[in-house]
């Protein structure tokens, strides 16, 4: 293919659904690497191996209150009129035994966790005894009678030995950790915690602690999703920024592989002349097999719909204008400190100052991310495989996938928005099915809600509509965010959930029913405002 057809296989992209695109992101997410943790840090983790109960639980015959341990037999004719009297031969605290059994008349003073000495066969609560003497002898009077087994935790009623408790995948609750501390698990088999690297594209990308200049923005993607890679349970690795250059991104693209499980890019995904993320992306799509085109063909709008012709949306319009920076491209990863008028340098320098970064504690910064990249080859690996370059969805319509090496390889749009969305839809997916959960629990979790307002702006392809999300009378809510489109951030930070408008020429009308994303680690919030 000459450059000529290259350049306008870029516009031909097929998009993949965003159900299916889900789909060959899980397929090629396969959680491998695993480890030990001790047991204080198995929280929150998926388990590598079945756990069992390696002794009967309880171990022995416990006592579930304080009180007086009976032969029942002794108390059968007890009432608060005629108690039962009983001599006391012992006193037994937890964690310790009994020197005596209970023979007939009989009991031994117990509290709440003690072994039920050998006799016993009932535990009456203390507030139904009272103290007594016989013959200078301490004893006890039972005012009823007591029910065999009454108050006793018999050994092995909740667990006999053997018994699996955890299977290989499952997430470790708090108190699946309990249950593991029980059962003497003092180290855990866990998935390993996938390793992400994070690497953004983009001349145009200072870095966060440079002042603004002129035409320049920083780069706020690598730190969100550092900050999502670590909130769905993996390890961020911040490879830093890389102009749009072919071999440097195919470089760094390299460099990372050798490092993380995943690789995630921003940036240069699209169409415009430095987009070159879709140039490396392209050059493994076009060496695809026939066959595989084939497979993948029922699942994808080859062509843009009758629907994408005709609908140009405000999002649409904001995606067309591309800003060409006017700066010339730098050669590496470069900052370059121009205070811009606006920005006032004495508190930029007390913020940078006062705020260290937010992940020094779990990101490992890249050994590689700021060495001088050596000119090699301008394309990805041969042993790549392209899943999708578009998927129908809005933002991020030109979101992209492929297996690198055999790692998966998800580039996300540099629009902050897109990105986002982009990152809860597959990236999210993929580190937690890395993480050891199913493809069905790596799913975005989705519940149904009441649109608030209405949402008339149709799509060609299905929208993802930030919102914030709350309930009333038992009905969840979901209140689409001003400032949603793709290139904007001011929505993010309120986004409880994603609202999924199906494609077409009508959005969807106040008051229907609608199914959401659920974002993040919390969940929504429950409070109505
Ligand atoms: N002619 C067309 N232009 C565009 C199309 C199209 O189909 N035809 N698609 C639009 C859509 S939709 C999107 S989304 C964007 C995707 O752009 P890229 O993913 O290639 O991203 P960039 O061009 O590199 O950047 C877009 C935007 O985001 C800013 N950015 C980039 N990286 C970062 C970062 N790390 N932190 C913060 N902000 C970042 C960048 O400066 C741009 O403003 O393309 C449309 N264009
Ligand atoms: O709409 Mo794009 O698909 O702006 O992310």
């Amino acid at each position: 293919m000459n450059e000529r057809q290259q350049g306008e296989a870029r516009f031909r992209r097929r998009a993949v659904k965003v159900d299916e695109a889900l789909r060959l992101v899980l397929e090629a997410a396969v959680p491998e690497r695993t480890e030990i943790v001790p047991l204080w840090e198995a929280g929150g983790r998926r388990l590598a191996e079945a756990v069992s109960a390696t002794t009967d639980w309880p171990p022995f015959a416990r006592a579930g209150l304080d009180g007086f341990a009976v032969r029942s037999a002794d108390t059968a004719q007890a009432s608060p009129g005629a108690p039962a009297t009983l001599r006391v031969v012992d006193t037994v605290a937890a964690g310790a035994l009994a020197s005596a059994d209970v023979a007939p008349g009989t009991a031994v003073r117990i509290m709440t966790g003690g072994a039920v000495p050998s006799g016993a066969d009932a535990v009456v609560m203390l507030e139904q005894t009272a103290d007594a003497r016989v013959f200078g002898q301490p004893a006890v009077q039972v005012k009823s009678a007591a029910e065999p087994g009454q108050n006793i935790a018999p050994r092995g009623e909740e667990f006999g030995r053997g018994r699996v408790f955890g299977q290989p995948g499952e997430l470790l609750r708090p108190g699946h950790v309990a249950l593991l501390g029980t059962f003497g698990y003092a180290h855990v088999p866990v998935y390993a915690r996938p390793r992400v690297a994070v690497l953004a594209t983009g001349a145009e990308l200072l870095p966060v602690e440079a002042p603004l200049a002129p035409g320049r923005i920083r780069d706020s993607n690598s730190a969100m999703v550092a900050s999502l890679v670590a909130q769905c349970g993996g390890t961020p690795i911040l490879c830093g920024r890389v102009p749009d250059e072919p071999v440097a991104v195919a470089q760094a693209i390299a460099n990372a592989l050798a490092q993380c499980d995943i690789v995630i890019t921003t940036g240069g995904v699209s169409v415009g002349d430095y987009d070159v993320m879709a140039t490396l992306l392209q050059s493994i799509g076009n060496e695809r097999s026939t066959e595989e085109q084939h497979e993948a063909a029922p699942s994808v709008d080859a062509e843009p719909s009758k629907d994408e012709k005709r609908f140009v949306t405000d999002d649409e319009h904001a995606c067309a204008v591309k800003v060409e920076m006017q700066d010339e491209l730098d050669d590496k990863v470069l900052a370059r400190p121009m205070a811009l008028p606006q920005e006032d340098a004495a508190v930029m320098s007390a913020v940078h100052s006062k705020v260290p970064s937010q992940y020094a504690s779990t990101v490992t910064a890249s050994p590689h991310s700021e060495e001088p990249l050596h000119p090699q080859d301008d394309r990805l690996p041969s042993n790549s495989r392209l899943l999708f370059n578009k998927a129908a969805m809005r933002p991020g319509a030109p979101t992209s996938a492929a297996v690198v090496s055999g790692k998966l390889l998800i580039a996300l749009s540099g629009n902050p928005g897109a990105c986002f969305v982009g990152f809860e839809l597959f990236a999210r997916a993929a580190i937690l099915r890395l993480s050891g959960a199913s493809r069905e629990e790596a799913r975005p979790k989705q519940a149904t809600a009441k649109l608030v307002g209405s949402f008339d702006k149709g799509s060609p392809h299905e929208r993802f509509v930030r919102a914030r999300l709350y309930t009333e009378n038992g009905t969840l809510y979901a209140d689409p965010l001003a400032f949603g489109k793709s290139s904007m951030m001011a929505s993010l930070p309120a986004a409880d959930g994603l609202i999924r408008i199906k494609a077409g020429s009508v959005g969807a009308a106040e008051g229907s029913i609608v199914n959401v994303i659920l974002l993040g680690a919390l969940g929504y919030s429950t409070e109505s405002t």
